[in-house]
């Protein structure tokens, strides 16, 4: 595959950019790739497996001569990361980031960042609940979807060549408005992941109050709640404290919906339950109809004649 970029920078090394790294390496996407990351530590483990050709210790340093550059770390982490190499990206440079709120990327870095250069959001719809220097693997955008942000006036051959990368290492790319995209993600990964959080921290009190085996014995359910309630408590802090208005939202309409089933059940209302597991079953089936879940065995086809 072609190179697309002379000089990759990434800032922060953990799952995401080790990943983008092994993916860039795999298809010859990047001339050179240079990585920094806060911690020494985490340089450390970055220089001894090796998936930047150099580890460097500072922002600034890193986007040298850069021609992409990656703000791969915490939300809360871009706004001064962006301060501080502002003055020394270079002429043409793109700029893009893989956090997974967008509106507050873009209010918080955009204006730090010189005219010469295309700012160009982005959010890869791919993780585990690994993080670090370590867990990165190169087929982790594979079959994803990418989303940019890109604004009305950005550049569209910056654009278009961001994408070839993103489809380099695999990934199915999308554009949107910033907002949009902070709603749709409020509902299909922030609120989920609240969820999780909440459940998995009912279910270890109630180990504590009846001393059972809730997580023990737990179905595969409740461990796929666990697995993701596992994910990286800085990264999932700054996503909702950054995207508080449309998880809030969502969240709102959760509870509705959660107070109305409640009352199904202390009523023993059957026909509400029956009614509302019908409807969110045909809405799996659909989505499975429609090609989406390519991981989910073909229930739409169970029942019908071949
Ligand atoms: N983990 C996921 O599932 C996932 C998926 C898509 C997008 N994202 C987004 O990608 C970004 C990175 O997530 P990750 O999972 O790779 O996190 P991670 O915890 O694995 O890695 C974050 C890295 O950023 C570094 N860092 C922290 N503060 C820094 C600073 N001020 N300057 C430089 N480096 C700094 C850390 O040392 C670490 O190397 C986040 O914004 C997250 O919202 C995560
Ligand atoms: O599989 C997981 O661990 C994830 O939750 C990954 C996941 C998601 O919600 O799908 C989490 C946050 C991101 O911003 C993108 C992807």
């Amino acid at each position: 595959m072609a190179r697309i970029y002379e000089r990759v920078a990434l800032i922060g090394l953990g799952l995401i950019a080790s990943s983008m790294a092994h993916a860039m390496r795999r298809g010859g996407l990047a001339g050179e790739i240079v990585g920094t990351a806060r911690s020494v530590e985490t340089r450390e483990i970055a220089s001894e497996i090796g998936f930047c050709d150099r580890v460097v210790d500072s922002a600034t340093e890193a986007v040298q001569g850069a021609d992409l550059v990656v703000l791969a770390m915490p939300i809360g982490a871009m706004e001064p990361v962006a301060l501080e190499i502002g003055p020394h990206l270079a002429k043409g440079a793109t700029i893009t980031d893989v956090g997974s709120v967008k509106r507050a990327v873009v209010e918080a870095v955009g204006p730090h960042l010189p005219d010469h250069v295309d700012f160009i959001p982005g959010h890869p719809l791919a993780g585990t609940e690994h993080s670090g220097p370590r867990s990165g693997f190169a087929e982790l955008f594979e079959n994803r979807f990418t989303i940019l942000v890109p604004d009305e006036n950005a550049n569209t051959e910056a654009v278009a060549r961001l994408t070839r990368l993103w489809e380099g290492m695999g990934a199915k790319v999308e554009t949107m408005e910033v907002d949009h995209h902070d709603l749709v993600l409020a509902v299909t990964s922030h609120t989920p992941h609240l969820i999780a959080y909440t459940m998995v921290g009912v279910a270890d009190d109630l180990r504590r109050v009846t001393d059972s085996e809730v997580i023990k014995y737990s179905a595969a359910g409740f461990r796929d709640f666990t697995r993701i309630a596992a994910s990286d408590p800085t990264m999932w802090r700054d996503v909702f404290l950054n995207n508080k208005e449309a998880t809030l939202e969502i969240l709102g309409r959760f509870t509705e919906e959660l107070f109305a089933l409640q009352r199904a059940i202390r009523t023993g209302d059957g026909d509400h339950l029956f009614d509302y597991f019908t409807h969110t079953r045909a809405i799996r089936r659909g989505i499975i109809e429609a090609g989406q879940d390519t991981d989910a065995p073909d229930f739409g086809r169970i029942g019908k004649k071949s």
